[in-house]
Order: structure tokens, then C-alpha cells, then sequence
């Protein structure tokens, strides 16, 4: 199943069906008890400290309490007064269980962290309507001082205390957690940064709801690792190059030739059968199987091209200079399958469109074909590749870590990915895998979340050997090895990759 991704008013759905169910308590329970397990799991020594607002947040954390009391932890309850209904019963049940509550006050709550060796974060979840007030605001920088100071760790319930759950963005001084158990559905605030900075490592905990009711108010969904792997196409033994996909890189100009020759180099090694870039400057000869027709006008060239003649998909924009619009122009007269990337992702290309294109750009570019600014896109970049299907049309990828995939029938978030991977050429290759993918049969959403879970896996086994000094070039060598290890989890190709990975710590970040 999909992990959802779900804004305060779709938890607010959820809970309300949850409630006319009857099921709202029972919710709580599965809540409070994830938390007392990730405690457990992660930090199994010491007294705990449980911190709890007023709001069903707390009420998690007092669940929580009496599940790490009944498994014989020493446990201190420091709670704010109970404003919800579940929040003040799981108080008088935690009382009956013989665990004391006592009042949430800066003094109680120096002294307490004193004496413990891990803090539950349970003060405000999606209930949280910025800024904070200042009274949290005290309690929260305690919390972070006297744990940055004694290295002692946070389990945040649902999402560290001080983070807005819809956006990216960040603002004053939120809990910083070393694990998240998030309940229902992934939050926005989880899955981008800065503000996922805050959440450490995120479990989605599974409260048994009736299946389907998260997903039905999701804004977003994230596959799993198979799911996107099933994507991937299979090829017959009888495959020959006229089969496996004819792709057409159209890209290059003086002083930027390198993007082109980056996303047909990642196109052959994505499967296509045949690569040809057509340029309008020379081209690097990057490697042998790499056609390059250059022409003494492309435009003209291009517009002479029969239909007999034409590839299975295009790939248009790197690097292409002043003529990139009519180029591209043209060739979306063709509705061929086709990547817009770069210098194709124009304002002026609206309405040009069809449904076979992918269009795939970066914060800076996704604004500038919005008419907004970067950081309104980056600080919600849902509702951005939402903004720019509907005006565009097709399907969005609105590069980043993660990634946001928009589709006609609704929006992906994508898995995986390396810190490396920020730096030049990597979006031309992602152009070169997803028009690879096209030419090899795939629809345009499916080559959409296929293209980036390969590109980000690729990019994680070169970051287990480059680090931060990856660059494009490494990252294409890596995309046999990344096809072998998504589409065969228990080969040993990918089991070196899991070990890699893990070592290198960078999973657990961006999964
Ligand atoms: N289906 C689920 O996912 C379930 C989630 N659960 C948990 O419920 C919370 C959401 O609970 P809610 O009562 O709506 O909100 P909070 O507890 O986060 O906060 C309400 C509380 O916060 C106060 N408040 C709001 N803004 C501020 C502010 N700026 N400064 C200070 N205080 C503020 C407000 O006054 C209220 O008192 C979700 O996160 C999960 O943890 C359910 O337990 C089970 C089902």
C-alpha cells in the first residue's frame, strides 16, 4: 500500500469518520502504544519523560505512558490541562494505573529532564496553528537546550512540537526530535525540508484504521519500493535495438553541449535502443553508441522530419539555448511521448501541450513557470505540482529531495535519493532515464515515478561511493546496478546496496 500524505484537514477527516465510527478512542490507543514501542525499540534504557498538551497530541502521549509503565519503564508525566474529551480519559486511566500527572511548568520540566535519559514530545500535533506562543516557546527551548546540552534524545508524536504540518518551511523554534512516529499518513512538514530536518528518522505507524480511509483524503501518496519497481519494463529475449526505444535528445548549444550529451548517455543506459542528439553546437563524443546529427538549422531540420522518420520519445531543453521555445514548439506539434526539461520549460510553452509530456522543473524553474518565487514553491511543493499540471497539463516533476510527481489522477511524492545529488547535470540525466522509459513503452506517469526512484537509487549507490563529491557521470554508471537492485530486492546486487546505504546512514533520511 502507499504510504499517504495528509494535510491537518485530512487528519481532521479521518478522526471525524473516526469518531462517528466509534473508533476515535481506539485510534489514540494505537497512537499512544506506537510511541511507547518506537521508545522501546529506540531507546530501551532509562527514565522517560512524556510531555503532553492539552489537545489528542497529549492524549497520545499519556497512552504512551501507561504502555511504558505496564512494560516496567520509570516513567514522568508532565501534562498542560485536558481540552480534549480522550486527552483528560487517558489521564484519569494513566491516574488508575498508578502513574502520577503532574502540572506542565518550566520549573517541573527543568527539573525532570534532569532526571531522564529520553523525552516523548507530545505537546501540539497537527492541531498547531503558528506561531507559538510564548509560554511553548520556553518549554520547547528547554527541551532542545537541555537535550542539545545532555545528548538526550526526542521521540516526537506525530510531528515535533512547533512544526506547521502543512508546509516546508520553518518557523521559530520547533522540538528537534531524533525520531518521529508520525500516525494516519505522512505530514508535509515530514517529508521536505527544512522543516523534515526537525523530525529525525519518521516511522508512519499503522493505528489499524479501516483501510482506505487515510488514503481517501491523502493530498499525496508516496509508493513503495515495489510498487515503483513493478513499473519498470520487462524486456523479451527477442528484443533487438528497433525495439528497446528510439529516443531523440534535442539539446545543446555553444557553451552548454555537456547536458545534452549527459541525458543521452543516461537514456542508453536506461534501456534505449537507439539515442541521437541533435544539437545545435558539437557535441562531445562521450561515448560511441551516442549519435549525433547536428544540422545548419535544427528548427528547419526538424520541421522537415516525416512522420516515418521521428523517434518513440523526445527529449528536449538541455542546454538549448535562444531557439528553445520554437524548437520545442515544434515539436510538441508531433505528441510524441516527450521530456521538457531546462530551457523548454518556458511560460510561453503553455497550452502547447499534450497529455505524453512530462515536463520536469527544478524549485527555480517551477516559479518562474508559475510567475511565483522559489521559496513559495519549495515551501509547498504539493500544491506547486498541482498548480503546474493544471496550467500545463501532462505530468509534473517537481525536482527536488523528494521529489513531486503530479498526474491527471493525483500526486506522488518519490522515494530515495543521495545529499550528492545537488549538483550539476543531475536533472539532465533525469531527462535522459524519462525519455528512455517513454520510448520503452511506459505511460507518461508511470516513466514519471519509475525515471526518478531509478535516477535517486542510482544516485544513493554513487553516494555510498562519492559522497557529496557525486556527480552526473557517476550517477549514470550506477543505473544498471539501480535497475538490478529495484526490480530484484533479494539479489545480491541489492543486498550491498541496503548495507551501503544504511552505512552510510543516508536511508533513514531520505526514504
Ligand atoms: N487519525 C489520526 O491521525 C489521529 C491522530 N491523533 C492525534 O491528534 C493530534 C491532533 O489533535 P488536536 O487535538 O486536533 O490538536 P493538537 O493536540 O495538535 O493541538 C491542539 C492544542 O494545541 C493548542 N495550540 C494550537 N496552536 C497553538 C499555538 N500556536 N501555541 C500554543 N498552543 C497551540 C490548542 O489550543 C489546542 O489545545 C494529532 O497530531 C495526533 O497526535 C489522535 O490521537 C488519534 C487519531
Amino acid at each position: 500500500m502507499p504510504e499517504p500524505v495528509l494535510s491537518p484537514a485530512g487528519v481532521k477527516a479521518v478522526d471525524a469518520r473516526l469518531e462517528k465510527a466509534g473508533l476515535l478512542d481506539l485510534a489514540m490507543e494505537e497512537a499512544g502504544r506506537a510511541g511507547a514501542d518506537a521508545v522501546q525499540q529506540f531507546f530501551p534504557v532509562g527514565r522517560v519523560l512524556l510531555l503532553a498538551g492539552g489537545g489528542a497530541n497529549g492524549g497520545d502521549a499519556l497512552v504512551a505512558a501507561r504502555h511504558l509503565h505496564a512494560l516496567g519503564r520509570g516513567v514522568t508525566v508532565l501534562a498542560l490541562p485536558g481540552k480534549h474529551p480522550l486527552t483528560r480519559l487517558n489521564r484519569r486511566r494513566l491516574k488508575a494505573a498508578g502513574v502520577p500527572v503532574q502540572a506542565l511548568t518550566v520549573a517541573a520540566l527543568r527539573r525532570s529532564l534532569r532526571n531522564s535519559q529520553v523525552v516523548v514530545d507530545g505537546l501540539l500535533g497537527t492541531g498547531f496553528t503558528p506561531p507559538l506562543r510564548p509560554a511553548l516557546q520556553e518549554l520547547v527551548a528547554l527541551v532542545n537546550g537541555l537535550v542539545n546540552g545532555s545528548g538526550r534524545p526526542v521521540v516526537a508524536l506525530d510531528l515535533p512540537t512547533g512544526l506547521d504540518a502543512r508546509v516546508s518551511s520553518v518557523a521559530g523554534e520547533p522540538v528537534h526530535a531524533t525520531v518521529t512516529v508520525t500516525f494516519s499518513g505522512l505530514k508535509p512538514a515530514l517529508v521536505y525540508g527544512p522543516a523534515a530536518h526537525h523530525a529525525g528518522q519518521v516511522i508512519l505507524a499503522d493505528l489499524r484504521l479501516p483501510p482506505g480511509w487515510a488514503l481517501s483524503e491523502a493530498l499525496a501518496l508516496r509508493p513503495t519500493s515495489a510498487e515503483l519497481a513493478a513499473l519498470l519494463p520487462v524486456r523479451f529475449a527477442d528484443a533487438h535495438k528497433g525495439t528497446a526505444g528510439n529516443v531523440w535528445v534535442i539539446g545543446g548549444h555553444p557553451g552548454t553541449v555537456g547536458a545534452a550529451a549527459l541525458a543521452g548517455w543516461a537514456a542508453l543506459r536506461t534501456g534505449a535502443g537507439l539515442v541521437t542528439v541533435h544539437p545545435e553546437a558539437q557535441v562531445p563524443l562521450v561515448t560511441p553508441e551516442l549519435m549525433i546529427r547536428q544540422h545548419p538549422s535544427l528548427l528547419e531540420a526538424l520541421k522537415d522530419t516525416p512522420a516515418a522518420k521521428r523517434p518513440d520519445a523526445l527529449c528536449v531543453g538541455m542546454g538549448l539555448g535562444p531557439h528553445a521555445v520554437q524548437v520545442a514548439r515544434q515539436v510538441l506539434t508531433w505528441r510524441l511521448p516527450t521530456v521538457l526539461d531546462a530551457d523548454a520549460l518556458h511560460p510561453e510553452l503553455a497550452g502547447h501541450g499534450h497529455t505524453h509530456c512530462l515536463w520536469t522543473p527544478h524549485p527555480g524553474e517551477a516559479a518562474r513557470l508559475l510567475g511565483t518565487s522559489t521559496t513559495d514553491v519549495t515551501r509547498d511543493p504539493i500544491q506547486a505540482a498541482r498548480a503546474l499540471q493544471e496550467r500545463l497539463g501532462g505530468v509534473i516533476v517537481l525536482k527536488g529531495g523528494p521529489s513531486t510527481i503530479a498526474t491527471p489522477d493525483g500526486i506522488f511524492v518519490s522515494r530515495g535519493g543521495h545529499p550528492g545529488m545537488a549538483s550539476a547535470g543531475m536533472g539532465d540525466t533525469l531527462s535522459g532515464i524519462l525519455a528512455a522509459l517513454l520510448a520503452q513503452g511506459l505511460r507518461t506517469e508511470q516513466a514519471a515515478l519509475a525515471g526518478v526512484t531509478l535516477h535517486a537509487r542510482a544516485g544513493e549507490l554513487a553516494g555510498a561511493q562519492h559522497g557529496y563529491g557525486l556527480i552526473a557521470t557517476d550517477l549514470i554508471s550506477q543505473l544498471g546496478s539501480a535497475w538490478e537492485t529495484l526490480k530484484h530486492p533479494t539479489s545480491p546486487t541489492a543486498a550491498a546496496w541496503s548495507e551501503g546505504v544504511l552505512m552510510n546512514g543516508s536511508r533513514n533520511e531520505l526514504d
